[in-house]
């Protein structure tokens, strides 16, 4: 089974259905339909050739916002409540659904969490000139752009994600979520700040494995153990990463529970400002065999090749070849893969594309 990208038009809420559902909320905002206030959007001044919502926030690298409307998501960024909704004229509005929030502040961290102090569009043309590939794809897919994360809630999103699906990952990324502090409820939906590492160490593993974990319940609590013994803090020891050349950073990643060098890479892309990680796993090797380094086709993926497919991501693309990689990825999953005219794909694309591929049941980062 292909991995399930929630469809636009049917938000799934209050999905829990192995895990433990969410409780009621205390506070409701926006919850009857027929009392809905009107929501005055604030304009972001930017245009879909820079973000385009439904291929930034429904595409694997974060798990924690949800769909609340047509073209609409909901999040928090820190201890803010979010909602972005892509605009008729193609910008995106934002609305803070807190009461008396700082707006500065606000406004400053949602510009942090959405990169926006990187030009997608100079980026995608920079790539567009290299490589006629990610031409074709792009006219497709304006507008996906990596997010820069909050480390510690990256880091426990993609410990979840390691060989699992999308549906399933954000099952066991909501309960998580569900042990910090409740900001609100938008469209049915539950939003919690992120726990801090002192109350994500009070979850057992045996309250994980209850919750339908498996063996990453032993990873969740050893990485959070792990982090809470760091000199200095595990969330400093997190930020510092950001400072780090690429592969020390994978490496100090890679020293935690349950981070393999994909997860790892993931985490540095979409958290700590490594733009030219190349997250590597068996779908990635495929995308690379087929369109980059050809000549590696039907090797086996080793350590070493995964090095090399890595490598080549950054000759062809360069400092950023982290966020071309995310045009690759996404265009390989089977929600994105409709907005293509069928004309686009050859039938070894179609079938045996990058998480259609059968074996991978729809696993991502299967390293
Ligand atoms: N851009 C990418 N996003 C991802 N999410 C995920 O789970 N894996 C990937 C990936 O390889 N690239």
């Amino acid at each position: 089974m292909p991995p399930s990208i929630i469809p636009p038009s049917t938000p799934q809420q209050h999905s829990h259905t192995s895990l433990r559902r969410i409780p009621k909320k205390p506070r409701n905002i926006l919850q009857n339909p027929q009392q809905r206030p009107t929501i005055k959007w604030t304009p972001l001044n930017t245009g879909k050739s820079e973000l385009y919502l439904p291929l930034t926030f429904p595409t694997g690298q974060t798990f924690r916002w949800k769909q609340t409307g047509p073209l609409q998501y909901t999040g928090s960024i820190g201890s803010n409540l979010v909602s972005l909704k892509q605009l008729e004229n193609d910008d995106v509005g934002y609305f803070f659904h807190n009461e008396g929030f700082a707006s500065g502040e606000a406004e400053a961290g949602l510009f942090d969490f959405l990169n926006m102090g990187i030009s997608l569009s100079e980026l995608w043309d920079g790539f567009r000139a290299c490589d006629e590939r990610f031409c074709e794809l792009a006219e497709y897919l304006e507008g996906a752009r990596v997010l820069r994360q909050d480390p510690l809630e990256c880091l426990i999103q993609f410990v979840c994600s390691s060989n699992n699906n999308i549906q399933r990952i954000t099952k066991m990324v909501d309960f998580i979520s569900s042990k910090g502090r409740i900001l609100g409820s938008v469209e049915g939906f539950d939003f919690f700040e992120f726990p801090t590492l002192d109350r994500l160490a009070l979850v057992s593993e045996a309250e994980l494995r209850e919750a339908g974990f498996g063996y990453r319940a032993r990873y969740i609590v050893g990485t959070v153990a792990a982090l809470q013994a760091k000199p200095g803090g595990g969330v400093n020891w997190l930020a510092s990463l950001r400072k780090l050349d690429l592969q020390e950073a994978i490496d100090a990643l890679c020293s935690l529970p349950g981070v393999g060098p994909k997860v790892a890479a993931c985490i540095a892309l979409f958290s700590l400002d490594q733009h030219h990680a190349i997250p590597v796993d068996t779908h990635v090797w495929q995308i690379a065999t087929r369109y980059i380094i050809p000549e590696l086709a039907g090797t086996r993926l080793t350590p070493k090749i995964c090095n090399r497919v890595a490598d080549a991501f950054v000759s062809k693309y360069g400092k950023y070849a982290g966020w071309a990689q995310t045009l690759l990825f996404i265009a390989e999953l089977p929600s994105q893969k409709a907005l293509f005219p069928s004309s686009f794909w050859s039938s070894e694309e179609r079938g045996s594309g990058k998480l259609e591929n059968e074996k991978s049941r729809g696993k991502l980062n299967t390293d």
